[in-house]
């Protein structure tokens, strides 16, 4: 089993005993009354520089624990401070240490759209991330079959959850494409061997249509990376590890996105 599989069978295993906390129907009548999602995808539409998906990540399997002294909230303030369009949160727990209590504390101190980071296979999951105060969930074009990912986008819509979907193969393209999602994010990390390569992201671009927002993700850490993916095609990055590194995490923001 590659580690994706791993994390599949382990998400199936989370959401069966989140399922018995808590319903599917509790969680609905929770959502009823929530005010609109914030625009996730006019944040990374805004201007004509690469916006920034700031990521809240504390662990990865490809990098183990990636920060000792972790504080969600003071994190994703910094990332606002420093000019990120939208924070990104990790939610999974077994493999990445995150927690939808992260999004939930981060969603209280921080005004900008928020991103669920996680491995999307069930619509109670988007449930969950509406509840919590997500604005945008991730589907995985590796996770899921094409109906699947058009089941889960629309279902993301019903609730007011706008849908960022990722692939790393080209093969699923079409499959990303046919969901009308606007939002299409290249993950430059291999999932089933971690290795990252930024011109993944250049080489996707170029067949990607125009009228679709393109995210750059994983393995940016310069300045420079910015501007090479800006100039590509890519509208947005998403970016964790090389943040989540940094002693100064706002100054890094900053001079990541040159400001
Ligand atoms: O930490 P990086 O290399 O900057 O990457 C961020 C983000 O792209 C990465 O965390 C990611 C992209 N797609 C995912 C899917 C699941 C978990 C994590 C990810």
């Amino acid at each position: 089993m590659n580690v994706l599989d791993k994390i599949l069978v382990e998400t199936r295993k989370t959401i069966a005993v989140d399922k018995a906390l808590r319903s599917e129907a509790e969680l609905e009548a929770a959502i009823a009354d929530l005010p609109p999602c914030r625009d996730f995808h006019a944040a990374l539409a805004a201007g004509d520089a690469v916006q920034l998906i700031a990521e809240v990540k504390r662990a990865s399997p490809s990098a183990g624990l990636i920060r000792e002294d972790f504080d969600a909230v003071k994190i994703a303030s910094c990332y606002e401070q420093a000019g990120a369009a939208c924070i990104s949160v990790l939610t999974d727990a077994p493999f990445f240490q995150g927690s939808l209590d992260y999004l939930r504390a981060v969603r209280a101190a921080v005004n900008l759209p928020i991103l669920r980071k996680d491995f999307i296979v069930d619509r109670y999951q988007l449930l969950q991330a509406r509840e919590a105060g997500a604005d945008c969930a991730l589907l995985i074009a590796e996770c899921l079959s094409a109906n699947e990912l058009c089941e889960l986008h629309q279902q993301a819509a019903e609730i007011g959850l706008q849908t960022l979907i990722e692939l790393f193969e080209p093969q699923y393209l079409d499959a990303v494409l046919a969901t009308g999602t606007p939002l299409v994010g290249i993950n430059n990390r291999d999932l089933k061997t971690f290795h990252t390569d930024l011109e993944h992201s250049v080489r996707m671009c170029s067949v990607i249509p125009r009228d679709r927002l393109v995210v750059g993700e994983s393995g940016v850490r310069t300045h420079a990376d910015v501007l090479h993916l800006g100039k590509a095609g890519v509208k947005a990055v998403l970016v964790g590890e090389s943040l989540m590194r940094q002693d100064d995490i706002e100054v890094a923001t900053r001079q990541l996105l040159g400001k």
